[in-house]
């Protein structure tokens, strides 16, 4: 994204309904415009209730610009997002990226994010496959793709740390611009890492880096059609869809469950733009609260 480019404005509704959650800050900046009533209550005058009703607006006024403000700051340890003080005195949030099935839109979906959100990397899984001598034909004859063995987990690991380190220099080595005359990282800054892949969630040296964990499926069908129009590197022989990846799909999802892995599911089948909004908001409203 450009240098300097800012997270684009909060969808109104999005800052009504943070102003209306409790425990959002706001009722402690915007006491109640309602005209008191019932037992106890003092009469008061018209000129009264307007200066409180004037008074709650504009501190409504001042709560949304601090809301907007915020966005280019750093989550200060805080909220429910995970924030990195390690290695140094910055915090950061780091957010996973859509894990999902095969096909699910996932590569699609983090194309848009990292362009709208400010300072954001990307880490891919697909880039720490294996060469394919190494991956191993399992019993029923199909070179096993999609199970972890086939990445080199540990270097996509070192990959991630290198970020939490230092993400002004990842970002830079990474041809990614960051809010400009940033030599190192500030505090004021927010920093995010959207990492993508298919199997994410039963690495454990990788589940516990992540902020927020999304999971983003389709169908059997759906996901079956879409990967018939694709072309990988290594292309699928025929079978391999029934043979291995839905089965490996299903028994690593399954894995996860058991373990407890705290995921939002995304449905897949949502339009590219609900999918994008969605995230986007959600990943908006946990800035905002940092
Ligand atoms: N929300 C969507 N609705 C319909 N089709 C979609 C949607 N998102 C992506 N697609 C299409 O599905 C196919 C797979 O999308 P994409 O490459 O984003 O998936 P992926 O999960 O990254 O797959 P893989 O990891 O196997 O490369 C593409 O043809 C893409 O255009
Ligand atoms: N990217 C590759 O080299 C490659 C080779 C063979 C198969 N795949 C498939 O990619 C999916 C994850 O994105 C997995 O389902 C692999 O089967 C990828």
């Amino acid at each position: 994204m450009p240098a300097g480019a800012r997270v684009p404005p909060v969808p109104r509704r999005l800052l009504h309904l943070e102003a209306a959650s409790p425990g959002s800050g706001a009722e402690m900046a915007a006491p109640s415009a309602r005209p008191l009533s019932g037992a106890g209550s003092t009469v008061r005058s018209g000129a009264s209730r307007r200066r409180e009703r004037e008074g709650a607006v504009a501190a409504n006024r001042r709560q949304k610009l601090r809301w907007e403000g915020n966005l280019n700051r750093a989550p200060l340890g805080i909220l429910p997002l995970r924030v990195f003080p390690a290695g140094s005195r910055f915090s950061r949030l780091c957010l996973p990226s859509p894990r999902r099935v095969t096909n699910g839109g996932k590569t699609t979906l983090t194309n848009r994010l990292i362009k709208a959100l400010p300072n954001c990397c990307v880490v891919h899984q697909d880039d720490f496959f294996k060469p394919q001598d190494q991956i191993e034909v399992g019993e029923d004859g199909f070179k096993q793709w999609d199970v972890l063995d086939s990445l080199d987990m540990e270097a996509m690991v070192s990959t991630v740390r290198a970020w939490i380190e230092n993400p002004v220099k990842f970002a830079r080595s990474h041809g990614v611009n960051v809010t400009p005359g940033s030599k190192e990282p500030a505090s004021k800054d927010t920093h995010i890492l959207v990492i993508e892949g298919f199997l994410l969630y039963n690495y454990k040296p990788l589940i516990d880096l992540f902020d927020i964990r999304y999971y983003l499926a389709v169908p059997y069908d759906e996901c079956k059609r879409r990967r018939s129009t694709r072309n990988y590197t290594v292309p699928d022989p025929p079978g391999l869809f029934d043979g291995h990846v839905w089965p490996m799909y299903l028994k690593h999802r399954k894995a996860m469950e058991d373990c407890g892995v705290d995921v939002v599911y995304l449905d897949g089948l949502k339009s590219r733009d609900e999918l994008y909004n969605q995230v986007f908001e959600d990943i908006h409203n946990k800035l905002l609260n940092c």
